[in-house]
């Protein structure tokens, strides 16, 4: 019996994987209804199947969401969803954002130039260096960062101790820092119609609070420490100046290697993004 691996499967799977990736949730399931839920509403695939190119029939496959649930949105609209989709790109909306939160990709190009900032430094025993190093050693966000900056990041990282029942993030404040786990046991607690549910745990390694700082967000979850723990913090300046800019001059970089390839000229601006997005990935991996 041949197994025939149905058209669009690939794809969709790669989509879904890309969001996981970057999103690190902690419950994927959850996750997963939450990403095709937003994918049949959005109909993010539409810019593919819209081809008339009738050799493009794996791509056609992937849009049989579209014809059942129109999106109500305008060509314009489901291109920029599509390409955002690709980008840094926040988890699906499930979070009362207030309304003057800036959600869209970042581009590096178009932000102020803070190279001559004043770098931040907080002192550190070879002792707390050593645990900080440990503690960082497996954190995706650092993985893309040049030795150099790496080492700039380290040094403005700055030990936090927790008790336990301490919030160490409130869901709606705005952001100041990132943390990552040295020790410690923390609940994420996520508002739904009022309710705080208890989507996850980090348990002893690990970071968040990221997204407010990439996104310019309210803080998307409350994060609860259940025992005494110790916690790295990076600041919100140093965080946007070494690992947003960062990932985003680097994702750059894949797309004008892309857009100069001649072979790759005739495809649609989304289907480019997506090859940008594979060498991107595979750094972060
Ligand atoms: N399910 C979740 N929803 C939102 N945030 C989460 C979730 N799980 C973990 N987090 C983390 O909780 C953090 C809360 O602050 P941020 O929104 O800055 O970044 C968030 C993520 O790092």
């Amino acid at each position: 019996m041949s197994i025939e691996i149905p058209a669009g499967l690939t794809d969709l799977l790669k989509g879904y994987t890309v969001e996981v990736l970057r999103s690190r949730p902690p419950d994927l399931v959850e996750f997963a209804i939450q990403y095709f839920s937003r994918l049949r509403e959005s109909n993010t695939f539409r810019p593919i199947s819209r081809s008339p190119d009738p050799t493009l029939t794996e791509r056609k496959a992937v849009s049989f969401e579209e014809d059942a649930q129109p999106s109500g949105l305008s060509a314009d609209e489901e291109d920029d969803a599509f390409s955002e989709e690709l980008h840094f790109k926040p988890p699906p909306p499930k979070f009362t954002r207030r309304v003057s939160v800036c959600a869209e990709a970042y581009n590096p190009d178009d932000d102020v130039d803070d190279e001559n900032e004043p770098r931040i430094v907080h002192s550190k025993t070879d002792e707390q260096r050593h645990r900080l190093q440990e503690a960082c050693k497996d954190i995706l966000l650092f993985k893309t960062l040049e030795l150099e900056q790496f080492s700039e990041v380290l040094d403005a990282m700055f030990e936090v101790l927790v008790k336990p029942e301490e919030h160490i993030i409130d869901q709606g404040k705005d952001g100041d820092n990132f943390y990552v786990i040295e020790r410690g046991v923390y609940d994420i607690l996520v508002q739904k119609d009022g309710v705080s549910i208890c989507v996850g745990k980090y348990d002893n390694k690990g970071s968040f609070g990221e997204l407010a700082l990439m996104y310019n967000t309210p803080r998307a979850a409350t994060i609860i420490a259940k025992q005494q723990g110790a916690l790295w913090a990076l600041d919100r300046a140093t965080f946007h100046r070494l690992i947003v800019k960062a990932n985003a001059k680097k994702r750059k970089m894949y797309e004008v290697f892309v857009e100069s390839v001649p072979l790759l000229k005739s495809l649609e601006l989304s289907e480019r993004m997506k090859i940008v997005d594979v060498p991107f990935l595979m750094l972060l991996c």
